[in-house]
């Protein structure tokens, strides 16, 4: 058998369709719940092997100091867990708006640790890549599992939920909102009860919404403005602003009409991360 030593693969987006804050532990971090679900449209990074042990990443990564960049710290994680001596370069095509509550970081990271368990032949499980993605964000194990879910937990603990495929209009209202900045604000809603009982019978909202839109008066301008084609709503801890449709057409109609201060795309929601879907055309033939 030929063995595969170079690849693309898309890092695909998430939405939080709902987010409620439950609480905050010891060490800062919050106890919350979200239902993921993940979009046929992303990121795309490309692998090539080499036999020495370097790790390069090229592309769309100007603005990231290389030891911060989260596919470098991802590919040296996993490299330094499994003594490998074998190394990489990764080229990648960043389509996501960083900061924008689309995990687009997240996932570059979880695609890396996918791609290069196969690539380096290092066969370990979705466990242990789902714990080793962990270290390197709360948001990582869901785009390693590739499962639209509900997480708990800090994001990490996860049950499958199958969701009907929908279209989404995704606005990025051009302002970056830092995780870590809504995640210590003081005005933050932190006391949402969890939910009991069946999700789908509850009201569900976005904790960070509110908080957001005070700081970052774009956030709400881009809702008000979603506002006038359906129910719209901010995924994460924003920028990005989304409404859902049941087709295509409806959703391609809103981005057609977009101020050009915005950017936006549609995509349809889909229960397996493409990531993994690719990956599988690729090894497991
Ligand atoms: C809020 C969510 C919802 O999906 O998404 P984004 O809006 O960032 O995409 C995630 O939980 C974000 O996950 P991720 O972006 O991986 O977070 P991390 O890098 O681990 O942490 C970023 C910052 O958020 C805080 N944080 C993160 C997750 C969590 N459950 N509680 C927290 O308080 C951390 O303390 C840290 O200061
Ligand atoms: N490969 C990467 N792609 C995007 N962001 C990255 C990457 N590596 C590190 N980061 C850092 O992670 C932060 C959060 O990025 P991202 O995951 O895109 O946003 P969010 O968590 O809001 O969805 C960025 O502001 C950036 O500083």
């Amino acid at each position: 058998m030929v063995r595969t030593t170079s690849f693309s693969v898309i890092a695909p987006a998430k939405l939080n369709l709902f987010l409620h804050i439950n609480g905050r532990r010891a060490d800062g971090y919050h106890e919350l719940e979200t239902l993921f679900t993940f979009l046929n449209f992303g990121d795309e990074l490309s692998f090539e092997l080499t036999s020495t042990p370097t790790i390069l990443v090229t592309g769309d990564t100007k603005d990231i100091p290389l030891k911060d960049n989260l596919i470098y710290k991802a590919a040296l994680l996993l490299q330094t867990q499994n003594k490998s001596q074998l190394g990489v370069k990764i080229n990648l095509i960043k389509r996501l708006p960083m900061g924008g509550g689309v995990g687009g970081g997240s996932s570059d990271a979880a695609t890396t640790l996918l791609a290069l368990n196969k690539l380096w032949n290092i066969n370990s499980s979705v466990d242990e890549l789902a714990d080793l993605g962990l270290q390197l964000g709360a948001d990582v194990p869901v785009f390693i599992r590739g499962q639209s879910a509900i997480a708990q937990g800090i994001g990490e603990k996860l049950q499958h939920v199958e969701l009907e495929r929908k279209w989404y209009c995704v606005v990025h209202p051009n302002q970056h909102v830092s995780t870590a900045k809504i995640f210590t604000h003081p005005d933050l809603k932190r006391d949402t009860p969890k939910i009991l009982g069946d999700w789908k019978c509850q009201t569900l909202s976005n904790d960070c919404e509110p908080l957001v839109k005070k700081l970052c008066p774009e956030v709400e301008k881009t809702l008000q403005w979603l506002l006038k084609y359906a129910p719209s709503k901010m995924t994460g801890t924003g920028s990005c602003c989304f409404v859902e449709f049941a087709s295509q057409v409806q959703a391609q109609d809103v981005l057609a009409n977009l101020p050009h201060t915005w950017q936006g795309f549609i995509a349809s929601s889909v229960n397996t991360s493409p990531a993994h879907t690719e990956l599988a055309a690729i090894f497991d033939q």
